[in-house]
């Protein structure tokens, strides 16, 4: 039989297509709970860092839409790594995979209750991987999956991962968002 995992986890994959709305350019690849079925999946699609820019992949538990305006999503905010031009070929495509591994292996402990998904963006101007969690208010468990996602991807003492609330990124006025905190 197939192992299990403890919830079933959504891929969505998002083309930017200046031409249609944005919710229009997010689609759903296909849904899967067990461990064999994610290796399928993940052997079976392309790397992050082959991918145009402008593009995304989500992975979020089912239920769950990879947008600010999910219930899940409304109070909540993201741990966003932001990576160099450089970075795209030697880590991108590891740090997105162990971020792959930490959500769907439960890797944030009692506090995997408050993420909802994952996020790798490739774009010109830099890639960046974040995890989306739920309600900040819950500040203790917030910061804890900060804290656990930096030592997963064996991360410098110098790279800063920093937490920005949904509400914040989305009234941002220019290209600069508060960052609540940083781990
Ligand atoms: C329901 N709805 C419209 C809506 N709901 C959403 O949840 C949502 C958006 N719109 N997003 C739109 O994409 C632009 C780029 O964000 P980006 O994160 O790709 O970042 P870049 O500027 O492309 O690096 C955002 O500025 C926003 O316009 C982003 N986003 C998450």
């Amino acid at each position: 039989i197939k192992h299990p995992l403890q919830n079933k986890w959504a891929l969505w994959f998002f083309k930017n297509d200046r031409q249609k709305k944005w919710e229009d350019n997010l689609r759903l690849v296909t849904k899967f709970d067990t461990v064999e079925d994610f290796w399928a999946l993940y052997n079976h699609i392309q790397l992050s860092s082959k991918l145009q820019s402008g593009c995304d992949y989500n992975l979020f538990k089912d239920g769950i839409q990879p947008m600010w305006e999910d219930k899940a999503n409304k109070k909540g905010g993201k741990w966003m790594l932001q990576m160099s031009k450089q970075q795209r070929v030697n880590e991108l495509d590891k740090v997105w995979l162990e971020i792959l591994l930490c959500l769907i292996g439960e890797g944030f402990g009692e506090d995997s209750d408050y993420v909802n998904g994952g996020v790798v963006q490739v774009r010109h101007k830099g890639d960046k991987v974040a995890i989306w969690t739920s309600d900040y208010k819950h500040r203790e468990g917030i910061m804890n999956i900060g804290q656990i996602c930096k030592t997963r991807l064996g991360l410098p003492k110098k790279a800063v991962l920093g937490f920005q609330a949904h509400e914040d990124t989305m009234s941002k006025s220019g290209s600069t968002v508060k960052t609540l905190w940083s781990v």
